[in-house]
């Protein structure tokens, strides 16, 4: 089985360029200011530039106004949108982009809720749960929480890191793991070596299935 990798929170574009080459299936920008690995619209147009056909280029948001998404639209071309708050399915799907659509996983039956609820998305990404943040917490969760019967992809996401991702592919099986803060060494500036890290874990995961 493949799991494939998207590597969240990117800012610099040797950044976009190890996280490419290392075989990054997707990429995702933050377009959520309080966070500190939002990007401006300018920086986000060139890192853009740095991501080659097949790697696809998601752009999150937390409750944004419509118009705050067509504006980033109109100069970055994304393709996918990620929304991390409280956005409605409607709301999800108004761009005309495919869409992900993340939840905060704190208790039994929220993700086979969310999948009924979010059945046009073109993934589910399930995150840890925190009463203050939307996301990028770098905190894991109780992955007995996530059914193993799924109508569509499923993002593991939250606290993983070279140490626990293969032990989350093996229980969870996902198709998709997120990774943010842990192929970090400072909020939005990624490490080549912790990126290195991260893939070989999932390639040796992946190769023993
Ligand atoms: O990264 C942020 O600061 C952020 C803020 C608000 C909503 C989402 C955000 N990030 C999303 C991600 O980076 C990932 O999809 C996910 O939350 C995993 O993050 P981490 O636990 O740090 O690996």
């Amino acid at each position: 089985m493949i799991t494939r990798v998207k590597i969240c929170g990117l800012t610099r574009p040797e950044d976009i360029n190890a996280a490419v080459s290392l075989g990054a299936d997707a990429v995702g920008l933050v377009f959520y200011q309080p966070s500190q690995r939002s990007v401006t619209l300018e920086r986000a147009h060139a890192l853009a530039r740095r991501v080659p056909a097949f790697v696809s280029l998601t752009g999150l948001f937390v409750n944004p106004e419509p118009e705050e998404v067509e504006r980033v639209l109109q100069t970055v071309p994304l393709d996918l949108l990620q929304f991390h708050g409280d956005e409605t399915p409607e709301f999800c799907a108004s761009f005309g982009r495919r869409w992900i659509k993340a939840i905060r996983v704190k208790e039994a039956g929220q993700v086979e809720q969310a999948f009924m609820d979010y059945s046009d998305a073109s993934g589910l990404l399930v995150d840890a749960w925190d009463p203050d943040r939307y996301g990028g917490t770098g905190r894991s969760f109780n992955w007995s929480l996530i059914p193993a019967e799924r109508p569509m992809p499923l993002i593991l996401a939250g606290g993983l890191s070279s140490a626990n991702v293969a032990g989350a592919i093996e229980q969870v099986r996902p198709w998709a793991v997120d990774v943010s803060g842990g192929v970090e060494s400072g909020k939005g500036v990624k490490d080549a070596s912790k990126l290195s890290e991260f893939f070989k874990e999932v390639r040796r995961v992946c190769k023993t299935d």
